[in-house]
């Protein structure tokens, strides 16, 4: 999903608060001075966040999709309640927001840092956890609290509850909801690097684990139609996105041999990682590590529909490095270009249809803190 623009005007936010001190709200205006892209949004909904006492509680906004999972996550949800209250509710006032549609977490992110949240977080798969990550953001920069004190910073956090929830593949958590209430709970934060995209228009987004071009960013854009049939979604997708699929001569110029653009002929998919896996559970970038500081290239080229049957193994447990016609390198940033010049070669980033070359990748350091 594209969201062009984050100033457009979402459905009526519905906002919960669960915990002490937090009343029932549904926002109807926004402060002024605030950017005007959240006009149904207003700090009233995060109220009980800035007026908690000096040694106050952790402040967190759980943003759940509840159309996850084909509408799993929202049943999940409804479930996890009483135990997450039990579990959270003595060291936590705890915030619930569901998302109306789509881009909505973005707004609700933003809101939530800038009302001094002490974490934000996703609840649902990938594509939730990759619209609360663009909420850190705004304009280029990171959104920032008005905040209680100059060094407070708002975490991000993650109940991995979606289909293919390829992000927490990378840190090994599966999708227990238990066991993600439990981290919460510790609260250890580590800060993790995020990648950036810049295209033709000055906007830019932001993604957390993998930014895909070409072949499987097409059966990505295809998946999204099917995932009421849960992880074969991929499957369908990426048949097809084989239908009618010819290799691509692309131009990419690396940082590592900055002002030099090189030819990379035939590309199936090249892939720039953050983390590990894609695909509802392809380990497609192995060497990516959030937190290195940098970004993991790997381009297929060549690759016929058969190579995918006699390679997809390795693709799933990431030893297809050694593959004739796969490279792999790391980078921290990256440009590319269809030479064609006839377009219609997609991009997508955390499973999001992002549109079509040419853009620009690079890797933000360190550029959010995660709760781990
Ligand atoms: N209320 C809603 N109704 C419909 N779609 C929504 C709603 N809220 C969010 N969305 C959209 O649903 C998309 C998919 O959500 P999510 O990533 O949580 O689940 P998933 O696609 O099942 O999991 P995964 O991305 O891990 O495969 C998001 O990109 C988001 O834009």
């Amino acid at each position: 999903m594209v969201c062009h623009s984050f100033q457009s005007s979402y459905h009526q936010n519905q906002i919960v608060a669960l915990g002490r001190g937090m009343a029932m709200a549904k926002p109807s205006l926004v402060r002024s001075e605030l950017p005007p892209m959240a006009p149904n949004l207003s700090p009233e909904s995060f109220k009980g966040l800035s007026s908690s006492p000096p040694s106050r509680q952790r402040d967190l906004v759980f943003v759940v999709n509840p159309r996850g999972a084909n509408g799993r996550t929202g049943k999940e949800w409804k479930q996890l309640l009483p135990y997450l209250r039990s579990r959270l509710d003595k060291e936590c006032n705890i915030c619930e927001s569901l998302t109306s549609g789509p881009c909505h977490a973005i707004d609700i992110t933003r809101e939530a840092i800038r009302e001094g949240a002490d974490a934000v977080i996703a609840v649902g798969g990938d594509g939730t956890l990759h619209e609360v990550v663009n909420g850190f953001f705004w304009a280029g920069k990171p959104v920032a609290s008005h905040a209680i004190e100059p060094t407070h910073s708002t975490a991000l956090g993650l109940i991995p509850l979606g289909t293919g929830s390829d992000f927490a593949r990378t840190f090994g958590w599966k999708n227990d909801p238990h066991e993600a209430i439990e981290r919460i709970s510790r609260g250890v934060r580590s800060r993790i690097d995020v990648g950036v995209i810049s295209g033709e228009s000055e906007e830019q987004h932001y993604f957390i684990n993998v930014a895909d071009i070409h072949l499987s960013a097409k059966a990505g854009f295809y998946a999204s139609r099917y995932k009421r049939f849960g992880n074969l979604c991929y499957v369908i997708g990426a048949l097809q996105a084989f239908m009618g699929h010819h290799n691509q001569d692309l131009r990419i110029k690396v940082s590592v041999n900055e002002g030099d653009w090189e030819k990379c002929p035939q590309v199936t998919a090249l892939c720039i990682g953050n983390a590990k896996y894609f695909g509802g559970g392809m380990k497609i970038t192995p060497n990516a590590e959030p937190r290195s500081g940098n970004l993991e290239l790997v381009i297929l080229q060549n690759f016929k529909w058969y190579d995918f049957i006699l390679k997809l193994h390795k693709l799933y447990n990431g030893t297809h490095l050694s593959v004739k016609n796969v490279s792999s390198r790391s980078v921290l940033s990256i440009e590319v270009e269809d030479i064609s010049g006839k377009g219609g070669v997609f991009i997508q980033s955390d499973g999001e249809h992002l549109g079509f070359l040419p853009r620009k990748i690079s890797v933000l350091p360190a550029a959010i803190e995660m709760i781990c």
